[in-house]
């Protein structure tokens, strides 16, 4: 018996440990886990006009339907990967977007250092998040805006994080963050106000695909995108996707999880091998974020046994 199941471990074919596995052979080893970090909408609203999404909607978000397509996206993601939870803090409406918390690579983040005013008391409560968990916080200057992965995005295929600027992140944070994260910033100019953050309008993609809208970008960072991406790898979206923020999406296995999604764009994320999966997110548009700014990517460490 012992002498075949020997045998049956001998003839395994050879199969690489995977990160848990690996982790659970090392005595005190620790592993990292890619999760999506969520806050819940407890406290959303749109309370104030930071971006011309909010204008004219003070008070007019529907917030039990806030709450269902925000428990429906939790769901739809936590079908797919592994979610963590910051609290959300009664008098910030704007936590709920958790993409501008910072970024995050591996073990070191960049807390975001707020442009719009209203929302800098956030991030004192992001910071402790990524300290409670064993993140190392990279040292920022108070005088560079920086609206952490609503404006930094890592781009899935090269090393490189591409940033945009021009509303509310400083055109200086890409140098910061190439030191931080030693890898290339490739700095973008934003140049419509409906488009103020990159993740509204730019989407990396796994195999270095890319989905975006041109006209958000000015012409040298059109130029630059296209220097930077195989044509045949661009998605350029049209007015009224970009509009319903199919751009803002969460690309996890390649699913990507978005507000809306055109018929047309649908069939041409399925030729490039994506499948489309909307989740209706109207009550978080009137605040200007949909699928992606409601998420941030994580690494979160795990000792073993977790
Ligand atoms: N685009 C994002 O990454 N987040 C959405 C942020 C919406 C919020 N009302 C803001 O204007 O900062």
């Amino acid at each position: 018996m012992k002498l075949s199941l020997e045998r049956e471990i001998l003839d395994a074919p050879f199969r690489p440990l995977d990160e848990s596995e690996a982790a659970a052979l090392l005595p005190g080893a620790v592993s990292a886990q890619r999760r999506i970090l969520m806050c819940a909408p407890d406290h959303f609203g749109v309370d104030y006009v930071i971006n011309p999404w909010m204008e004219n909607q003070i008070g007019r978000a529907a917030l039990p339907q806030a709450r269902a397509q925000w428990d429906n996206l939790r769901a739809r993601l936590a079908e797919t990967t592994h979610l963590a939870f910051v609290a959300p803090t009664a008098g910030l409406p704007d936590m709920v977007f958790t993409a501008n918390a910072g970024l995050a690579i591996d073990d070191a983040v960049v807390v975001s250092r707020f442009h719009a005013k209203e929302r800098r008391a956030e991030e004192r409560f992001f910071r402790d998040w990524f300290e409670r968990h064993d993140f190392s916080v990279a040292p920022w200057p108070d005088h560079v805006a920086f609206e952490g992965a609503g404006d930094a995005l890592p781009d899935r295929a090269q090393r490189l994080i591409w940033c945009g600027h021009g509303w509310r992140s400083s055109e200086y944070a890409p140098a910061l963050l190439e030191k931080i994260f030693d890898r290339e910033a490739v700095g973008l100019r934003l140049v419509d106000p409906r488009f103020y953050h990159l993740d509204t309008c730019f989407c990396p993609l796994s195999d270095g695909w890319l989905m975006y809208y041109p006209e958000a970008f000015d012409e040298a960072s059109r130029d630059r995108i296209e220097a930077l991406v195989p044509k045949e790898k661009l998605i350029a979206v049209g007015e009224a996707d970009a509009r319903a923020f199919a751009c803002n999406a969460v690309e996890i296995d390649k699913r990507v999880f978005m507000n809306d999604c055109s018929p047309g764009l649908r069939a041409r994320l399925k030729a490039a091998g994506f499948t489309a999966v909307v989740t209706p997110l109207s009550e978080f548009l009137k605040a200007g974020g949909g699928a992606k700014c409601l998420t941030l990517e994580v690494h979160v460490k795990r000792s073993r046994g977790e």
